[in-house]
């Protein structure tokens, strides 16, 4: 039975943050994901939490300059001290909010040296892992598609799956977001095949649109089988934009709804 985090950037923006967390518990959610918690006290969120009695799945650590287009740093040479303290604040949220998973966004690559950004990112990523591993968290590469984030340092899930191998740390995981994964690299039963037992986090939306799972190419039902069928029990992230209201679209979700 799959288990679904909504995702509070994206689902209930009806709402503000804060109060997000009891409209996903109200439509039966008992687990949640956000992409950055920092412009909030972690105590605030905190009791958000424990009053829904909702789970964290995963949030991002800081990404550096989001409103000026900036996607992470994990792989920019020159950022390594900035990417450092980075981790240190997602480490203090990661711990007021019990998280198992932190996404480390690696940054925009385009017309850089590809191999110093290699480098850098193995050797930022070895570092956050020992960091994380002291308070039993993973940390997690996601490839972004192309179209939307052009000039993004992994696109493609088979990247990820080598740089978790380069870095060599037993808590460093795919991000595996089948929204991406369908538009890159496609033939996804036999890719969560292939990725079984490497990732930790999945999420999921309809394509090309990222509206609900319900719509679009992807036949979700057979895909959260094939999650199950590989023993995956991880959260499943609703990363989606709703297409008409949150409420309107959580249909799919009636069959797994927490009672
Ligand atoms: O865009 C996505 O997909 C995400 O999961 C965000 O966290 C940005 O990486
Ligand atoms: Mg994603």
């Amino acid at each position: 039975m799959p288990k679904f985090a909504a995702n509070l950037t994206l689902l209930f923006t009806e709402l503000p943050f804060l109060h997000r967390f009891d409209a996903a518990a109200d439509a039966g959610f008992s687990a949640v994901e956000f992409l950055f918690p920092y412009d909030y006290p972690p105590e605030e969120i905190a009791q958000r939490l424990e009053r829904n009695r909702l789970e964290v799945a995963l949030f991002n650590m800081p990404p550096g300059d989001w409103a000026a287009g900036e996607r992470g740093m994990a792989a920019l040479p020159g950022r390594e001290a900035e990417f450092a303290r980075n981790v240190d604040k997602a480490l203090i949220y990661a711990q007021a909010l019990k998280v198992p998973n932190l996404h480390a966004m690696a940054g925009l690559t385009q017309g850089l040296h590809a191999p110093t950004c290699r480098q850098v990112f193995v050797r930022n990523m070895r570092a956050a892992a020992d960091k994380c591993a002291e308070h039993g968290i993973r940390v997690l590469i996601e490839a972004l598609n192309t179209r939307d984030v052009p000039g993004y340092f992994v696109a493609h899930q088979l990247q990820s799956a080598e740089l978790c191998e380069e870095i060599n740390r037993p808590n460093v995981y795919v991000q595996l977001d089948l929204y991406h994964a369908q538009i890159m690299d496609g033939d996804l039963t036999r890719l969560i095949e292939k990725l079984q037992g490497r990732f930790a986090h999945v999420q999921i939306a309809s394509v090309p649109e990222r509206h609900e799972p319900d719509l679009g190419e992807l036949n979700y039902p057979h895909l959260y089988d094939v999650l199950d069928r590989v023993g995956y029990d991880g959260h499943i992230g609703c990363e989606y934009n709703p297409k008409a209201g949150t409420k309107a679209g959580l249909g799919w979700f009636e069959p797994y709804k927490r009672g």
